[in-house]
């Protein structure tokens, strides 16, 4: 069979240009006002994300982004365009690896301007999500098609929607953790981030949040609930690590309002410390690469509102980042796609 000219396109959520207001209120902007994110009807989501939300989160958010941001720029970023490197060695001569943000810079317009130009055969998308969400993968493949669909030459297209479950993925976060030495903590935390519970309810019509448990088993709805997913991944973590499930609790960060999937992380905090738990280790399976929600939110805020409360340590297991297991891991996926 003819070797197809192969683009990887790799996908993230995306970040302020700079750590300012006028970069982090563009970037709020596009990002929630995004029906995928925001589903409320449009002219009250228009009214309440431009008058609302975003005027009153881009100070907020802005003193955040200066706390995460390093000399070579948002870590999202700058692990997007390290892995594309890293990826790209691994591939066969002329294939070639394209990083874009759904929100914000490098956008996803001028990477595929250069796929369209550097004539490929073969597209295959990859959103950086382990877990599927609406909001996360949904998005990212919705604003790929909505503009490869009016190409004159549509290519091949595989898209990969979720890879939680895959033994390189897990393998890879594992080792992340064990670096982490988790025997020496008290109790280990599973911090995902978190989603409306509307949107849980959409991704299983007819089975209500309240009554589904999705998080004691793979239910038969199917492995595109991301609350299942997400506890399906503790569980795989769980064992490759050795973890009893005493020994670790997952939990929901990062929400917008109460309700939203629970326990949420800082309420777990919280009452872990008041049981006395001294140590805590969270590492936060849904991202692959450090972000304002690890460092910031976890490695900050969290570390900071445990100890608060009484406890000793919180440590923030690092994330995928350009990891060599993780590039095996992306290698295996893509080199999968290609046969
Ligand atoms: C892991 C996948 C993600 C899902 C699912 C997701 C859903 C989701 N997010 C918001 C609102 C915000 N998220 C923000 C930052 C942010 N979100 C993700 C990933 C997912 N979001 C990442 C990787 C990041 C960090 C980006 C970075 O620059 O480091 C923000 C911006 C920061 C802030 O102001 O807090 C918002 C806002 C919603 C509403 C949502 C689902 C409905
Ligand atoms: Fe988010
Ligand atoms: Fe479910």
């Amino acid at each position: 069979m003819a070797v197809k000219k192969t683009a990887v396109l790799l996908m993230n959520v995306g970040t302020p240009d700079e750590p300012k207001v006028s970069s982090v209120r563009r970037y709020l902007f596009q990002f929630l006002n995004d029906q995928r994110v925001i589903d409320i009807p449009w002219l009250l989501q228009k009214i309440l994300v431009n008058l609302i939300i975003v005027p009153f989160r881009a100070p907020k958010s802005t003193k955040l982004y200066q706390q995460l941001w390093t000399k070579e720029g948002s870590p999202l970023v700058v692990f997007a365009n390290s892995v594309q490197e890293k990826l790209e060695e691994r591939l066969p001569k002329g294939d070639k690896v394209f990083v874009a943000m759904r929100y914000g810079n490098p956008s996803l317009k001028v990477a595929l301007k250069q796929i369209k130009e550097g004539g490929f055969e073969r597209i295959i998308l990859l959103p950086l999500f382990p877990q599927y969400a609406s909001s996360s993968t949904g998005t990212a493949v919705e604003a790929f098609w909505s503009a490869v669909r009016k190409w004159n030459v549509i290519p091949d297209v595989q898209v990969i929607s979720q890879f939680y479950d895959r033994p390189d993925f897990i393998k890879a976060f594992a080792e992340r953790i064990r670096e982490q030495k988790p025997e020496e903590y008290d109790h280990v935390i599973f911090s995902y981030h978190g989603l409306p519970l509307r949107h849980l309810d959409k991704s299983h019509p007819g089975i209500s949040n309240t009554t589904c448990t999705c998080h004691e088993g793979m239910p038969a709805h199917g492995t595109f609930c991301y609350k299942a997913a997400c506890y399906a991944t503790s569980r795989k973590l769980a064992d490759e690590l050795g973890l009893k499930p005493g020994d670790y609790t997952v939990s929901f960060q990062s929400r917008l309002s109460d309700k939203w999937i629970k326990p949420f992380t800082d309420k777990l905090l919280e009452e872990q410390a008041k049981q006395g738990v001294k140590k805590l280790l969270v590492a936060a399976p849904s991202f692959v690469a450090d972000c304002l929600e690890t460092r910031v939110e976890i490695g900050i805020d969290y570390k900071r509102f445990f100890t608060g409360n009484g406890g000793e340590t919180l440590t923030m297991v690092e994330s995928l980042n350009d990891h060599p297991l993780w590039i095996d891991a992306l290698e295996a996926m893509v080199k999968e796609k290609m046969n």
